[in-house]
């Protein structure tokens, strides 16, 4: 087993009580064994979980005290080969961009102060009414996403179509790498498609569905950068059909779903009332995107694998003593479900640091958020229910179980902003 790097964030006190040196006292690292560690905080009652998922990994762990709670991040954090060189992990480069986007909409808001939404706009050699276009956008949502349609519905009319924008963004970059045309895809189609986005950006849409994002984009804070890395990672999926360990994985999730919850943010609002940083509720969003999309793999690993894709870390999959052979032979052992139960814990964990910030939101966007929260986390207690067979049974969230989920949805809704700055446990 390799040793890996552990970085260590947490008040000296406790550093000291579980037998760190002071050389990893706050912010610093050392090697990390992982089977005396684990095993350590496991005689502490400490929760252990995560810490094991990644002991015999190179993965090593953030560890943070918080109001008295200890936390153990699912995230990878520093990650080191066997001789010890340390790489920056994929966690730690998306938190830059996070902190990015967090300084930039608040930059964005301070300059402007009202929000203008035009009615209708002049695209170069042809008018069109935003507001069809816009409704469009609606449309495509509603066949596509009915759930995120329905939830669309609970925002207001502003937020609403600007969100179907984005949404409408979003399905046609997944539909290169996974629509009916996606054998002709190559990387040279998706910079053209990197440079239509740009020209969307600086006001010059190339159809009527790019003219509402145009809009959008002038009337909501959001920036281009996510939407280039959701670029980057239909790239991933071109040239990719394994994953090393959770380390790849997280930036793919960040890439297709993660750049999502940082898409929307800027167009849902931060309550005016909230205390939580900018950063804090960005990185909640993002949380949500790593969580659905952890979720869509679990979900989907029968499908994946008739495609030769295997989403799930390899180097988890042989700590469980499986194979890519035992993903195309589909069937559910012990050994299978014991590595879900994992790979489920994690997802859920993702949730867990999501459902903090959905309180931070604008009133408007608490429902459909929290309610989207709720129905896609309903998806891994489906495949519980399924005991575990992933490969052959689709995990659905029944009509009756969606109808419930609005109310509970609503309820969550109406918690206030916290008063508190919102704990972040990051590197
Ligand atoms: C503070 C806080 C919690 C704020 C909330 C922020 C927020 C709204 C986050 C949204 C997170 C979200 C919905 C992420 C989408 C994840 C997702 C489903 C990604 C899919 C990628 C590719 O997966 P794959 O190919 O494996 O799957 P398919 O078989 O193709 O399904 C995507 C398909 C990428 C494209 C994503 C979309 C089309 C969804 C975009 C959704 C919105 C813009 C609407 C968000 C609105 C609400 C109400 C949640
Ligand atoms: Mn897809």
């Amino acid at each position: 087993m390799a040793a890996a790097q552990l970085r260590v964030v947490m008040p000296i006190e406790f550093s000291t009580s579980i037998g760190f040196s002071d050389a990893i006292r706050e912010g610093g690292s050392r090697l990390l064994n992982p089977k005396n560690d684990c095993r350590f905080l496991q005689r502490k009652k400490i929760r252990w979980s995560f810490y094991s998922l990644f002991a015999n990994t190179n993965y090593a762990c953030v560890v943070q005290e918080t109001e008295k709670d200890l936390k153990f991040p699912i995230y990878s954090s520093m990650v080191a080969n066997p001789v010890g060189e340390v790489a920056i992990s994929s966690e730690q480069k998306v938190y830059d961009v996070v902190l990015k986007q967090a300084a930039l909409v608040e930059q964005q808001l301070r300059r402007k102060t009202a929000i203008e939404v035009n009615t209708d706009m002049v695209v170069p050699g042809t008018v069109y009414l935003l507001k069809e276009a816009y409704d469009r956008c609606g449309q495509v949502c509603a066949e596509y996403a009915k759930t995120f349609y329905l939830g669309t519905l609970l925002m207001t009319p502003e937020r609403r179509r600007a969100i179907w924008a984005i949404y409408v963004w979003c399905r046609r970059t997944d539909e290169l790498v996974d629509g009916p045309n996606a054998s002709h895809i190559t990387p040279s189609a998706l910079d053209r498609w990197e440079a239509r986005l740009e020209d969307v950006f600086a006001g010059q849409p190339y159809d009527m569905l790019d003219a509402a994002l145009s809009d959008t984009v002038v009337n909501f804070p959001v920036d281009i950068q996510p939407f280039k890395d959701m670029i980057e990672g239909m790239r991933m999926d071109l040239k990719k059909s394994r994953y090393k360990n959770f380390d790849e994985l997280y930036l793919y999730c960040y890439y297709v779903a993660g750049t999502v919850g940082l898409m929307s943010v800027p167009v849902m609002g931060i309550a005016p009332e909230s205390h939580a940083t900018t950063e804090s509720v960005y990185n909640a969003a993002l949380a949500l995107g790593i969580a659905n999309q952890l979720t869509n793999i679990l979900r989907d690993v029968g499908e994946d694998a008739t495609r030769g894709r295997v989403y799930l870390p390899q180097d988890e999959l042989a700590d469980a003593g499986l194979s890519d052979e035992d993903i195309f032979n589909g069937k559910v052992t012990d050994r299978w479900r014991n590595f879900m139960k994992n790979q489920i814990r994690r997802a859920r964990m993702f949730f867990m640091e999501a459902e903090k910030g959905v309180s931070e939101l604008s009133q408007a966007s608490r429902w459909p958020v929290s309610a989207s929260l709720l129905l896609y986390r309903q998806i891994l207690d489906e495949i519980e229910a399924n005991d575990y067979n992933n490969f052959t049974k689709r995990a659905y969230v029944s009509k009756a179980k969606k109808l419930i989920a609005l109310p509970v949805a609503f309820g969550r809704s109406l918690i206030r902003p916290s008063r508190k700055k919102l704990a972040l446990v990051k590197p």
